[in-house]
């Protein structure tokens, strides 16, 4: 096994003047499950399909399990599951007889394809669904199947663009579960996502990509330590949030803090302290509007 599943050297791309990758450099670990967390359009599907050989890059290197992106793209597809891939997934059919369909386009035999099929279901969580329409299906078990198809065939390498947007919190729980299994099966998992809590929840390592570069590379714990120890958060009377402030949350700094703050607060302003969230780490990488700016 290649030590890293992923790598990539200097990625760029753009799109006419548009500059949306800019020398994108990562390393994720064989087995791991790796985050790519980055506001709207930040190019994190860009990259996706550039490695998983659907766009060209203008420049740079890229790797999966040790296949040149450019140069081995058979060798690539074969390594990798990417879901949506089979768009064709057809809704007047049950779960059941589509992922039959595909196993046998996959080359299994209808034996094979039997046995595969019962299997991915029970995996997914799609037992009972798999023999109802697809057309019926919830968003949530949607996306199960849409997961299911894309891993008819083992592959050692899962992207996942954005796997759980628009999910309720039940299904979004469901599908984290996946991913974890298929985690404990050996698969790399690398994933986009817009959630803070989901990088933080299933991700070993985490990298935010923000103007077309990686700015910070790291475990949700280290992301966080870098930020600050503690978060100082002023809100008014109405508990409304007035101020977040980063702080060692030593006695001398959250002093220090609050004698600046002091004038710029209404005098009922209330204090406390936590510990600091993806959010505010977010917030402080990237260039979305801070939350002191967006509230003053
Ligand atoms: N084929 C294309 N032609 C022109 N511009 C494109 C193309 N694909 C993407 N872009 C632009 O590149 C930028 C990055 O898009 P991309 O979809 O990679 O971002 P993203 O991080 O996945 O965003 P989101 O979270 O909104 O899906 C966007 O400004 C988008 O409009």
């Amino acid at each position: 096994m290649y030590p890293f599943a992923i790598e990539t050297k200097g990625l760029k791309k753009s799109f006419g003047k548009q500059v949306v990758l800019d020398g994108v450099d990562l390393s994720v670990p064989s087995g791991s499950i790796y985050a790519l967390l980055g506001p709207n359009g930040a190019g994190k599907t860009t990259l996706i399909n550039i490695l998983s050989t659907l766009t060209a890059a203008d420049a740079g290197e890229a790797r999966i399990a040790g296949y040149n992106v450019f140069a081995e793209k058979t060798k690539v597809k074969s390594s990798i599951s990417l879901t949506g891939q089979f768009a064709a997934v057809d809704e007047m059919l049950t779960g059941e007889e589509n992922m039959r369909m595909i196993c046998r386009l996959s080359g299994l035999s209808p034996a094979e394809s039997k046995a595969r099929t019962a299997e991915l279901l029970k995996q997914f969580e799609l037992e009972a669904a798999g023999k109802k329409r697809v057309k019926s299906y919830s968003g949530g078990m949607r996306r199960r199947l849409d997961l299911a198809v894309s891993l008819v065939v083992d592959r050692p390498v899962l992207f996942l663009d954005e796997p759980t947007t628009g999910l309720d919190t039940i299904s979004r729980q469901t599908l984290w579960k996946i991913i974890l299994r298929l985690k404990e099966r050996g698969v790399t998992v690398f994933l986009t996502t817009q959630y803070l809590e989901e990088a933080d929840q299933l991700a070993d390592k985490i990298s935010v990509i923000d103007g077309g570069r990686i700015v910070a590379t790291g475990t949700a714990a280290e992301l966080k330590a870098r930020f600050g120890e503690e978060v100082i958060e002023l809100r008014d009377r109405n508990e409304a949030l007035l101020r977040t402030v980063a702080t060692s949350g030593t006695i001398a700094d959250v002093r220090q803090a609050l004698s600046e703050l002091a004038p710029l607060l209404p005098p009922d302003a209330r204090v406390s302290l936590r510990k600091p969230s993806m959010d505010d780490v977010f917030l402080a990488l990237t260039s979305q509007p801070r939350l002191e700016e967006s509230i003053s």
